[in-house]
């Protein structure tokens, strides 16, 4: 990698083959090649620069979820550069990669000072994502999160996501109003965008290529995004008709907003699975 580029890449191997590609443009895993397909979406027409966010693979979204508080839509780490903490071991079972984030005031023109590492683990066809928050400053920290993670999928018309019967949700396509899901096998031919409170610790994502498991920990929350034929330039980043091509199902701490003490640690992480993909481990 060209250590000096906003965007350098890494990317890690392990034993089975499998890679993920990581960004140090705002730590955003970018791709994740696995039992022979990319299982991450990420769109051709995005291009990563300073302060400008990147449609695809796995933002970090901190200190604060999409439009929930006064900073910037998703907050103010995806857009900047993050430091490599610590290089992968070559072609181990399970490759794993270490990005961290300092924020400080003087930096963010935010009055909270805070340290952000992020843990990426590749074992034998599953990936996991583990976000530490560490509060570094002399006040209590209250934050919004959440992994965003773009799903590549063939055709999402076609797929389905079970785990969330039951469960309430905001509908921000209807002012936010609290819902119950009904459906046994949620699926999506158009725009959604949806909490999901209190999500079980495992969702499972069904389409022409198989079945993925999505864990979460540390995360209550589970936001459903798509955004179907997108309407307007913010989504210039994005060719039109990809919106059949992915799903983001991201692991979020929403509804409740997490307060660290001073000096105090949080944990959050996501982990998905192929459980079918020859060569499945299932994680230690
Ligand atoms: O375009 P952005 O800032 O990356 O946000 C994408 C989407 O992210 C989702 O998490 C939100 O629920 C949506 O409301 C939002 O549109």
């Amino acid at each position: 990698m060209d250590p000096n580029a906003d965007e350098a890449l890494v990317t890690l191997h392990n034993a089975g083959g499998d890679e993920a590609t990581i960004s140090l443009h705002g730590a955003q895993l970018l791709s994740w090649k696995a039992a022979g397909r990319e299982q991450i979406y990420w769109s051709p027409l995005s291009r990563p620069a300073a302060d400008r966010a990147v449609r695809g693979g796995v933002p970090v979204c901190f200190p604060q979820f999409g439009e929930r508080g006064p900073l910037p839509r998703h907050g103010l780490v995806r857009t900047r550069r993050w430091e490599m903490a610590s290089f992968p071991a070559p072609h181990a079972r399970i490759a794993e990669g270490r990005w961290q984030f300092d924020g400080l005031p003087a930096t963010l023109g935010w009055p909270h000072p805070f340290r952000l590492v992020l843990v990426v683990r590749l074992g034998p066809r599953w990936l996991e994502l583990a976000l530490e928050a560490h509060n570094t400053g002399p006040q209590p920290l209250d934050f919004t999160a959440a992994l965003h993670t773009y799903l590549a999928v063939d055709d999402v018309r076609q797929a389905s996501l079970t785990g969330l019967q039951g469960l309430a949700y905001e509908d921000a396509l209807d002012g936010n109003t609290l819902k119950t899901e009904k459906a046994p096998a949620l699926r999506v031919d158009g725009e959604i965008d949806r909490v999901y409170r209190g999500v079980p610790p495992a969702l499972e994502l069904r389409d022409g290529n198989g079945l993925r498991r999505l864990h979460q920990q540390g995360f209550a929350d589970a936001v459903v995004w798509n955004p179907g034929l997108p309407r307007d330039a913010r989504f210039a980043d994005m060719p039109p008709q990809d919106w059949t091509r992915m799903l983001c199902i991201e692991a979020a701490a929403i509804e409740n907003p997490v307060s660290l003490q001073p000096g105090a640690v949080w944990r959050g992480r996501q982990r998905i699975e192929l459980p079918d993909a020859d060569g499945f481990e299932p994680a230690s």
